[in-house]
């Protein structure tokens, strides 16, 4: 499944198990030598929510939320009768968020999630490559550093990404945010993602983003972020309460692999 096309292999747990998620996680996202993904997002039983999600990065380190994820996960338990109900909780490793699955003919087409409360501490200044570089640190769960551009087109994120991701200023690496103000309500965005590398959208990301330029007063409180594979709306209607953001899950295909000869070619 993907949303925007942040891609993840899913697996339910509730029939499966997955004995070793790390390697299974590298392996299977691997886009030649294996399914292809962005990382891998086990659905599990939960005991305080509707459902649990574990999510790793196609490199196979452990990451505690993702926006894009968590919609899918959402599409997926909604779809298949395990949660009944459209408005659901999920348990993440950074919490429990609610959500909302907006309908059309028993299919879902947009999911509302609770991001949380972001946490943005104050713009630093950091230097790379012989280069310095402003940022602001955003946590959403997981953690960012935000960057803003006049144009991030350009942006050779192939160079930019592992220098800041793998600074020492961020001793768990961080994802990193480029983000263009297209006006006060418009933001685009381009992530470089912890642990996968560029990735087509990122909703975690792109919350991340929207908070920064809100805490700087470049934006109102309810932003369309464009990223590459599309839309999210975000809302933050009030500093002391978690933003809102909408967007699209997609099922692409469904599969078996057979683990153990996989893992061993
Ligand atoms: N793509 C995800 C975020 C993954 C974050 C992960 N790369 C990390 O190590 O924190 C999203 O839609 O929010």
């Amino acid at each position: 499944m993907h949303g925007l096309g942040n891609d993840y292999v899913y697996v339910n747990c509730y029939e499966e198990s997955i004995e070793a998620p790390a390697l299974v996680a590298k392996a299977v996202s691997d886009r030649h030598f294996g399914i292809g993904a962005d990382g891998l997002i086990l659905i599990q039983p939960s005991e305080k929510a509707d459902c649990r999600m574990v999510m790793y990065n196609a490199d196979g380190s452990r990451g505690a939320m993702c926006g894009n994820g968590i919609r899918c996960v959402a599409k997926y338990v909604y779809e298949s009768g395990r949660v009944q109900s459209p408005r659901m909780n999920i348990e993440t490793d950074s919490g429990i968020r609610r959500l909302f699955c907006r309908t059309r003919n028993g299919k879902i087409n947009l999911v509302d999630v609770e991001m949380g409360i972001p946490v943005v501490e104050k713009r630093e200044v950091l230097e790379a490559g012989g280069r310095s570089f402003s940022f602001t640190p955003v946590n959403m769960g997981n953690p960012h550093a935000v960057l803003f551009y006049t144009d991030v087109e350009s942006l050779d994120l192939m160079d930019l990404g592992p220098l800041l991701e793998r600074h020492e200023r961020f001793p768990d690496r961080t994802n990193v945010e480029f983000a263009q103000v297209l006006d006060a309500q418009n933001i685009r965005l381009r992530v470089w993602e912890r642990g996968t590398g560029e990735t087509m959208a990122c909703g975690t990301g792109a919350c991340a983003a929207c908070a920064a330029a809100i805490s700087m007063g470049l934006v109102k409180r309810k932003v369309v972020m464009h990223l590459t594979g599309g839309r999210l709306d975000i809302t933050w209607a009030n500093p002391g309460g978690p933003m809102v953001m909408t967007g699209p899950a997609a099922e692409v295909f469904r599969g078996e692999i057979s683990l153990k000869d996989f893992l061993k070619n």
